[in-house]
């Protein structure tokens, strides 16, 4: 555009005379631009030779392809402003500048697509301002006397503003009114002559004036009000604007009036014309919500993929996109799914560096977080890099306070093209393929370990897919996995660096008196195999005072980290295994460490429990799918897996919410029961680690695990907000009776305990011995009178039946949802079927809870035998 001023091409008539001989002359060189330049003139000719067009006409396809300044008519054009230091030497006073500013209150208006039609029904009282104000303006201006220069700031365009400014504003003064050539003397300059010129010529004084007004409000004005947003986010230029001259429905214009970090955006660069066109169909609306939301949006509107659309000026031609390729303005495109996310992929990492960063002061760890829950990507394995097609869809961004990841997820449209859909998820962390055990070990398990030695109990968590890297995050491995035989020390398990970090601290002077002990089992079709005593059958009984204890299970005395990894593995070779068509030696239970704080009493004679630390990998989260082609058994078997994560998903749910105790669903499975003890209790810590597979082809169960675990917290999916529930139970309770953070807290960075503990021996010997157990879970039977055992498990059936109810209530709404979805759209069948199956297992794992509440209820009348029976048995 400055080039076309500078030739003194700034109307149409002058434009349509264009042509490709003329580029040279004008010093366009760059191909790029010539081409584009090429598209614009043949759109404007074309326009302008349609018989009937009108010069108002002739100026909507100049807003809509040029933006405003070469939209204006001869008569109002206005010779360019070469002289830029001189132009922003000359600024209005500001008095002037006042008075033809919109008032403070209003909004810039955004240019219409129409001029024509925003003309005709623009008469609104800012409106007859503006045009008021320019007629004083234009009166004041002819006064003798008066100095006009600063008088009159026009409407720029953001091309006319200069490459290498950072601070000018957008309001720069014209030249002088009075130095303009006379209209007539421009035009016979111009030679536009015949029909186009004298179209040109019709306007009336009305709209005259209008235009003028428009222009002299000093408003920013690019055309139509959606691409104006983009324009701007995408335009170099773009630093100089001031964030108020914005329209507040820009989400940059939020950000800039948030940020105004004007290098940043200088540092923006520019896109081809199909990239604008990949974001003009992206809403920009919904300005309200706080920084973080606005931020979202944006990223959200960087991750619409659509490359196979037909652009603006329909030079975009959608060709069947079967062999991923397009044919844009002559170009092949590759819209293939790997091409579409390495896009998505690029245009989120650019805008994360911009306004994603964490802050570097931030401290993200926060050791007392009663739950936390994190997501673990793994690496591309070598079959899936080799295998054609695989592509990486998962997405992890670190923002500090919480980890952020975007699924690409690739959809087939019924036409066959293919689009990728971005889904947004929030947790407590995230970490990407590059991540070891040790950063895992060091975000969330060792700063739980101190603790333990204050009497709480802590549980951590795999959940995933089979494959996904569970068993490698507890069990370590010595090898990467994609480098056979290179020995990792940063991916020894979880396991084995929460053992190092006991018996060291059991090392230490003052702590003599503490032991470890260990137990490994695992829980497969509802029951229990102790899998260090040749897979003895475990039983699982709750006493009357709510203690969960397991008859049968053997534990052994360990003396250090090493010692415990052998007896891991050992038993671990006893672990049930199977295939699933994908994995071939998969998981098929879940397996429970248990390593024991044991104290050893005074006289040195008794050992008790003072507090467990929990490792659970469970067995693979396989779908329906998964097994469907599977014997009857395995069926059964990834029925029994699937209801016990659901029980443990509402568990873990109902503890960060800080649901009643009462209501918590412990018997909804055998893995429940077995973990009751693990949660409750003020003071205990979880944590969840959810494995997920990077390939395009394990989306769905990727999509599944995500939903799973963003289901325990809940954090909005883009700002990572916390609901006020959860926010509000977040960080346990620290026991003001226990120890102060002491000196031991000193291990959870360092690793090293000092040896002067002797004080907080006193401490810690003065403590209780165990966490605190609430009595609220389960009513202590034996001390009730028989009829009011009965009276008060009546309450609590009925007590659950209600809240049941309630909850199948609103599971029939959502299946209405789902039903009519797939009812519409034949496509999400797959996703159809998979959510049926969920809302399946979560009606039957409330119907089992039920059952337990009635059993429980009948054999207190009956005065039967009231230890764990599996109802499913
Ligand atoms: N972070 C990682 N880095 C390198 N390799 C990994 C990683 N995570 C997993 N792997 C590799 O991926 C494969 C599957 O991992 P793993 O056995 O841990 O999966 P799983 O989730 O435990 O599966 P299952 O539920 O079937 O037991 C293994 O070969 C493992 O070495």
């Amino acid at each position: 555009v400055p080039t076309f001023h500078a030739a003194g091409i700034d109307n149409p008539a002058a434009l349509a005379q264009l042509d490709v001989s003329h580029f040279e002359a004008l010093g366009v060189k760059d191909g790029e631009d010539r081409r584009k330049l090429f598209f614009l003139v043949q759109r404007i000719k074309m326009a302008c030779d349609k018989s009937d067009q009108t010069s108002s006409e002739v100026d909507s396809v100049l807003a809509k392809t040029m933006g405003p300044s070469l939209s204006l008519n001869a008569s109002q054009a206005v010779e360019p402003d070469l002289d830029m230091k001189q132009s922003s030497s000359q600024q209005p006073s500001k008095e002037n500048q006042q008075e033809i500013l919109p008032p403070a209150n209003q909004s810039p208006r955004p240019m219409r697509r129409h001029v024509d039609t925003d003309l005709k029904h623009d008469d609104d009282e800012s409106f007859l301002e503006n045009k008021a104000s320019l007629s004083n303006q234009k009166e004041d201006i002819s006064k003798p006397g008066k100095d006009s220069t600063d008088s009159e700031p026009t409407a720029t365009s953001v091309e006319e503003l200069p490459t290498n400014t950072s601070t000018v504003t957008t309001r720069r003064t014209s030249r002088r009114i009075a130095e303009q050539k006379p209209v007539s003397e421009r035009q016979s300059k111009l030679a536009a002559p015949g029909k186009r010129s004298s179209s040109l010529n019709r306007l009336s004084a009305d709209t005259e004036s209008k235009i003028n007004s428009r222009r002299t409000t000093g408003l920013l004005q690019l055309g139509p009000a959606e691409p104006r947003s983009i324009a701007m986010r995408v335009n170099k230029r773009l630093s100089v604007i001031p964030a108020e001259t914005v329209a507040p429905m820009s989400p940059l214009g939020e950000l800039l009036a948030d940020k105004m970090d004007t290098k940043a955006l200088s540092d923006l660069p520019s896109v081809q014309l199909s990239d604008l066109h990949d974001q003009l169909s992206v809403s920009t609306s919904n300005s309200s919500g706080d920084k973080a939301s606005r931020q979202s949006r944006f990223s959200r509107s960087l991750t619409n993929p659509d490359i196979g659309r037909p652009s603006i000026g329909g030079h975009q031609h959608r060709s069947s996109s079967m062999n991923g390729r397009v044919s844009v303005q002559g170009r092949k495109v590759d819209t293939s799914f790997k091409a579409q996310i390495e896009k998505l992929r690029q245009e989120n990492i650019q805008e994360f560096e911009m306004f994603g960063k964490p802050d570097a002061n931030q401290d993200a760890y926060d050791d007392n977080m009663r739950i936390r829950v994190m997501v673990r990507k793994r690496p591309m394995s070598r079959s899936e890099i080799v295998a054609a097609g695989d592509v990486d869809v998962i997405h992890p961004f670190d923002h500090g306070s919480y980890g952020r990841l975007l699924v690409y997820n690739p959809k087939t449209r019924v036409d066959l093209t293919k689009t990728i859909e971005a889904l947004s998820f929030s947790f407590d962390n995230v970490f990407d393929e590059k991540s070891t055990n040790a950063q895992i070990y060091e975000t969330a398990i060792r700063g739980m370990i101190p603790n333990l030695f204050e009497g709480q109990w802590a549980s951590i968590f795999a959940y995933g897919q089979t494959g996904s890297g569970k068993t490698f995050t507890m069990m370590g491995s010595t090898v990467t996995g994609l480098n056979e035989n290179t020995f990792d020390p940063s991916n020894l398990g979880l396991y084995y660096m929460a053992a190092l970090d006991l018996f060291q601290a059991i090392r230490t002077p003052g702590f003599e008196h503490f032991g470890i002990r260990a137990s490994l089992f695992e829980i497969y079709g509802g029951k229990l195999y102790d899998l260090l005593n040749d897979k003895g059958q475990v039983k699982c009984l709750e006493d009357s005072a709510g203690r969960v204890c397991f008859p049968g299970l053997t534990e052994h005395a360990v003396y250090s980290a090493d010692e415990l990894m052998d007896i891991i593995d050992q038993g671990s070779s006893f672990r049930a295994t199977g295939s699933t068509s994908r994995n071939a030696d998969s998981s098929r239970s879940h397996a429970v460490l248990q390593l024991h704080l044991v104290e050893t009493t005074q006289n040195g004679k008794n050992q008790s429990e003072f507090s467990r630390l929990t490792f659970i990998d469970l067995a693979g989260s396989e779908r329906g799918a998964d097994t469907a082609t599977a014997s009857r058994a395995t069926r059964l078997e990834g029925s029994d897996i699937n209801t016990s994560l659901l029980a443990l998903k509402e568990v873990i749910r109902a503890l960060a919410t800080g649901d009643s105790m009462a209501h918590v669903p412990f018997r909804g499975s055998r893995l429940t029961q077995v973990l009751k003890e693990s949660f409750v209790g003020e003071n205990s810590q979880s944590v969840m680690i959810a494995c997920v597979s990077p390939n395009i082809g394990n989306v769905e169960p990727t999509l599944n695990t995500l939903r799973y675990a963003d289901r325990v917290k809940e954090r909005n999916s883009e700002t990572g907000e916390l609901s006020a529930a959860v926010a509000s139970n977040m960080r346990r309770k620290v026991n003001g009776r226990l120890p102060p953070p002491s000196k031991i807290n000193s291990m959870k960075r360092s690793n090293s305990i000092e040896t002067d503990n002797s004080e907080m021996l006193e401490e810690l010997l003065a403590s209780p011995k165990q966490a605190e157990r609430p009595t609220s879970v389960d009513i202590d039977y034996s001390t009730l009178p028989e009829d009011n055992k009965c009276r008060e498990l009546a309450n609590e059936l009925i007590m659950e039946h209600k809240r049941i109810m309630s909850e199948m209530l609103a599971m029939v709404k959502d299946e209405m949802t789902i039903v009519n979805q797939a009812d519409a759209d034949h496509e999400g069948l797959k996703e159809y079927v998979s959510q049926l199956n969920a809302v399946h297992e979560q009606q039957l794992s409330h119907i089992a809870i039920l059952r337990e509440h009635l059993l429980a209820y009948r054999i207190a009348q009956t005065g039967g035998d009231d230890s764990f029976e599996d109802l499913r048995d």
